[in-house]
């Protein structure tokens, strides 16, 4: 098999035929292709078609079977890169106990940012995803949507380079999932590279581009416009399930 160590300059991320084995069952199948700087990549597919496993390897969590994945020129898991990555996973790792300010400074602590930077980052994060003035809430006391939220935040901390979110915005109301949206498109502009993934369909129309998974194999790949012209479709959705998918709404 070919390892590919070269990627492009403008390739953030290079996923390079990656496999994935849990015992007997073959989760990742062969994943191969690339995502360059400043983009919003979507993930697509019905549960259990191996997009938690496969973001997970890109932050650095997990390790493939075969195959590697290149974030930033650098094999993962590589704990320099992980600094460049953040990381928002399906379950919200807060801690409930604790406000909604103490788990920001504890999480900003840990990304290593000064006191200065954590003065300054921690309001304009909360700003970001609307939940100014609950700074000193106990996260126990909050809402599914308020802990998504919350998490997030703590994602943008360290102003990654390259943000990876695990179904951000379940649980999250339209109007906050469209105003977290125009926060990707932002960091975007600002060249941030965004991987997501999701089961809501409009959603996956906002993506520059977007891998559809089925199976553990990556079974199209190209912008919502590409994906509908090649089927003849009318929406992603349609896309998909020319494509042999199915997809679910949470
Ligand atoms: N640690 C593990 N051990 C064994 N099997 C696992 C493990 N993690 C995931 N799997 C299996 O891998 C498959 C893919 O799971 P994964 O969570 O990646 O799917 P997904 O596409 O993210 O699904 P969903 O949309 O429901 O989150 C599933 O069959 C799951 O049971």
């Amino acid at each position: 098999m070919e390892v590919l160590r070269l990627v492009g300059d403008s390739d953030v991320v290079c996923v390079n035929h990656v496999s994935k084995r849990y015992g007997d069952q073959a989760v990742l199948k062969d994943i191969h292709f690339s995502i360059r700087k400043g983009e919003i990549f979507g993930l697509l597919g019905p549960s259990g078609a191996g997009k938690t496993t496969l973001v997970k390897q890109l932050a650095g969590l997990e390790v493939p079977t075969d195959g590697e994945n290149v974030i930033f020129q650098q094999r993962m898991p590589s704990l320099q890169i992980m600094k460049r990555i953040g990381y928002m996973g399906q379950s919200d790792a807060l801690y409930g106990e604790l406000s909604a300010k103490e788990n920001l400074e504890f999480f900003a602590a840990i990304y290593g940012l000064k006191r200065k930077e954590r003065l300054q980052r921690i309001p304009e994060v909360l700003k970001i995803v609307n939940l100014a003035g609950t700074e000193k809430k106990l996260v126990s006391s909050f809402s599914g949507g308020m802990k998504r939220r919350l998490s997030l935040a703590i994602s943008l901390l360290h102003e990654p380079e390259l943000l990876i979110l695990d179904e951000p915005t379940v649980g999250i109301d339209p109007v906050l999932r469209k105003s977290i949206w125009q926060t990707f498109d932002r960091l975007k502009s600002n060249g941030t590279t965004i991987i997501v993934t999701t089961h809501v369909m409009d959603e996956a129309e906002k993506c520059d581009r977007l891998g559809l998974l089925r199976d553990g194999k990556l079974i199209a790949i190209g912008t919502p416009t590409e994906l509908m012209a090649d089927t003849s479709s009318q929406s992603i959705e349609e896309a998909f399930l020319v494509y042999g998918g199915a997809v679910h709404e949470n």
